[in-house]
Parts: C-alpha cells; sequence; structure tokens
C-alpha cells in the first residue's frame, strides 16, 4: 500500500484541482491571489534566525501513522505551539489523506502571529493561487513528484504571489535537483515515502551537501531532545516535527523541552 502512496496522492489532487476549477476557474482565482492584499509574516526569515527553530505541525492523521487526533482544535493548537517558543507553523491541508484543510489554515493562522505553510501536494499553478488567497505565508514542494522545470517555475511563483518555498528532498540526487532549480529553503525529509522508513539521522547525513547559501531543515520522525541536539551537531537548526508534538499532553511544554529550555 505503501509503494504508491505518492502516486495515489497526486492522482487525487489531480481530481481535486479538476473540481476546483469547476468551483472558481483559474483566471479567476489567479486574479483573487493577485488582488489578495498580502501581509506576509516571513517564513524563510524566521528560519533564518540563529538557535533551534521548530516548524511545529497541526496534523491530524497521515497515511503512515492512521488517525493521530482527529478532533483536534487547530486555533487552540497554534496558540500552544506559539506560547511554547515555535519559529512557524505547518497546516496540513489535504483532507483525504491527512483530514486537512483551509479551515484548518485559517483557524491556525488568525489565532497567532506565526508565519504559516500551506503543506500539501503542489501539483498545478492553482494550487498557489489558492495558498495566496488563503494567506498563506509559504508553500511545500516536494521534489519527487516535480519535474525539474516545473520546480523552477513553481519556485518563482511562490515569490511571484508573495510566499516563500520550502523545497523537499529525500535523496542526494533530490538535493542536487533543488539546488539547480535555486532552492533557498531545503527540507530533507527523513522519512522514505515509499516505504516509510524514517531514520532521522538521515538529514544529519545529508547536511554537508547543502550550498552554503541555503537553509536547512530536518523533516519527519523528530521525538526527543536527543533527536534535536544530534542534528544540530550536523549543523541544522531548524525542525519540522508533527506527531510527537500533537501527541504531546502539553505540547508547548514539549516543544520548549526540544529547544532545551
Ligand atoms: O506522514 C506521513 O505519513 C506522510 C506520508 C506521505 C507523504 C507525506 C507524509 N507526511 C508529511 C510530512 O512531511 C510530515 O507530516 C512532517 O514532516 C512531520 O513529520 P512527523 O514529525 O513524523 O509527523
Amino acid at each position: 500500500m505503501s509503494t504508491d502512496i505518492l502516486s495515489r496522492i497526486v492522482t487525487r489532487k489531480q481530481e481535486e484541482v479538476a473540481e476546483a476549477r469547476k468551483r472558481v476557474p483559474e483566471s479567476e482565482m489567479r486574479s483573487r491571489a493577485e488582488q489578495k492584499p498580502r501581509d506576509p509574516r516571513g517564513f524563510l526569515k524566521r528560519l533564518s534566525r540563529p538557535g533551534v527553530n521548530i516548524i511545529a505541525e497541526i496534523k491530524r492523521a497521515s497515511p503512515s501513522k492512521g488517525s493521530i487526533c482527529p478532533d483536534l482544535d487547530p486555533a487552540a493548537y497554534a496558540r500552544q505551539y506559539e506560547a511554547g517558543g515555535a519559529a512557524c507553523l505547518s497546516v496540513l491541508t489535504d483532507r483525504d489523506f491527512f483530514q486537512g484543510s483551509f479551515e484548518d489554515l485559517q483557524a491556525a493562522r488568525n489565532a497567532v502571529s506565526l508565519p504559516v505553510i500551506r503543506k500539501d501536494f503542489m501539483i498545478s499553478p492553482y494550487q498557489f493561487y489558492e495558498a495566496a488567497v488563503q494567506g498563506a505565508d509559504a508553500v511545500l514542494l516536494i521534489v519527487r513528484i516535480l519535474e525539474p522545470e516545473q520546480l523552477r517555475d513553481y519556485l518563482q511563483l511562490a515569490g511571484a504571489l508573495g510566499m516563500d518555498a520550502l523545497t523537499e528532498v529525500h535523496s542526494e540526487e533530490e538535493l542536487e535537483t533543488a539546488t539547480k532549480a535555486g532552492a533557498k529553503l531545503v527540507g530533507v525529509n527523513n522519512r522514505n515515502l515509499r516505504s516509510f522508513e524514517t531514520n532521522v539521522s538521515h538529514s544529519a547525513n545529508m547536511a554537508s551537501r547543502f550550498a552554503p547559501d541555503q537553509v536547512a531543515v530536518a523533516e519527519s520522525g523528530i521525538k526527543t531532545r536527543e533527536d534535536v541536539e544530534n542534528l544540530l551537531n550536523a549543523g541544522i537548526h531548524n525542525f519540522l516535527i508533527g506527531e510527537s508534538i500533537v501527541r504531546a499532553p502539553d505540547p508547548a511544554g514539549f516543544i520548549r523541552s526540544l529547544m532545551g529550555e
């Protein structure tokens, strides 16, 4: 089942975009995005600060773990994340595989002053217009599901709409593709999205491959202060963390402990 999860997600995304275009044509969505008064909170800027920066994720469910916290209150979680010292929020907006939504993104963003990434599977310009209309400060670009040309175009499109882009890689080849496309903010996913195998040392092992002007993020499977320290020792100080924070009885306290406070 996990072997082709990304293909299944991408196929469903294509259907979703086609359905959304019928409700609001692309020309209209684009014009809404271009006319939307922008108030970007600076996702990349926050992660360029020294110290431990945690992108804390609102994650109700996932393909690898099933249900995690289906009834979570995104505004309450966002407030806890901010109180705990998170640098940014990540909000999953995919409904079918993660039980996320734009409502979650809006509720979380409106509750705090942190920059927010729309965490989804971006395969069409339409989704960038949607993200801008929803007020997202950043979007995720997954190298494995994009052609190199598309990646370059989407990095530009995100910037033109006033959003930062977090480019996600898993392998060294994908990191090379991201670098050639000009990606500045790059996340290494510790989770292999084919097998779901997660190895927290994976991003540490890739750290030396980053260009000096790139900002690295370690993604997935981070659960303990020891994980964070090992990644800090490898030179990575930005962390995207979902499940362990969502499941923590006290998310704010847990974030503080991950930060070493
Ligand atoms: O989490 C999954 O099962 C998953 C499956 C297929 C594609 C993406 C997936 N996760 C998205 C993410 O990038 C994670 O939510 C994020 O890195 C946080 O990971 P974690 O701390 O392990 O919840």
